[in-house]
């Protein structure tokens, strides 16, 4: 049985913080693979991502490229709509039987699994890695049993960078260099992304 962590995520664009995060997981659990999923619409985001979705899937390309064991996978993108974990936690056990697959998620995500769509069964299907961001701790406390029993915290060293940063810093005419991957820098500057 091979051991996939499913990345989801914006990536609004994708940053450092998300690739650290998944090679942690990777690394922790014992990971064969680790899958960047980018969604179409985000469940719990208002109003729709600064990219496009062949942009933020570009970049998610660009970024895991590198990586033997990284993979971009467009099937939120394809589906369309509103991208429920569950739907995609669904399709992914029918289409790879001989796998088993954990969400790697941060800490903001952890503190809000017990409102995503279908949770409890979704955690039937799947497992949780979590690992802290800097910004917000996570209080796996909280979550009821049946969530808590299937998550586990990775350590990772905490990076405070943030897409919703790397936007406002676009906007407001600041470098992001460094904040993302080279290849990742040079594909938002030449589509001018996030400028306005
Ligand atoms: N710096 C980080 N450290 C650890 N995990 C992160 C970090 N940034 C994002 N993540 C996790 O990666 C997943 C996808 O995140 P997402 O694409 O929403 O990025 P984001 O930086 O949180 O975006 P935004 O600022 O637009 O909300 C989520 O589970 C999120 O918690
Ligand atoms: O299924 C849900 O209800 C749900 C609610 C919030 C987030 N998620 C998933 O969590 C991942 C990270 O989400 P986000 O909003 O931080 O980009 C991404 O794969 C989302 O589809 C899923």
């Amino acid at each position: 049985m091979k051991k996939i962590g499913i990345m989801g995520g914006t990536f609004d664009p994708i940053h450092l913080g998300h690739l650290l995060a998944a090679e942690t997981a990777l690394e922790a659990c014992g990971l064969d693979e680790v899958w960047f999923i980018p969604s179409a619409q985000p469940p719990l985001k208002l109003g729709d991502p600064g990219a496009d979705g062949d942009s933020r899937l570009e970049m998610v390309r660009i970024a895991t490229a590198s990586h033997p064991r990284f993979k971009a996978v467009d099937l939120e993108l394809q589906r369309g709509g509103i991208s429920y974990s569950y739907d995609t936690a669904k399709a992914l056990r029918k289409q790879h039987p001989d796998c088993s697959f954990a969400y790697i998620i941060g800490s903001d995500r952890i503190n809000d699994l017990s409102q995503w769509h279908r949770n409890e069964e979704l955690a039937e299907l799947v497992t949780f890695i979590g690992v802290e961001r800097p910004d917000e701790a996570a209080d796996t406390a909280a979550l009821p049993v049946y969530l808590r029993d299937r998550l586990v915290l990775a350590v990772m060293p905490q990076i405070g960078i943030s897409s919703t940063d790397i936007r406002h810093r676009r906007l407001s005419g600041y470098s992001v260099r460094y904040l993302v991957t080279d290849g990742v820098y040079e594909y938002i500057a030449e589509k001018g992304l996030y400028e306005s």
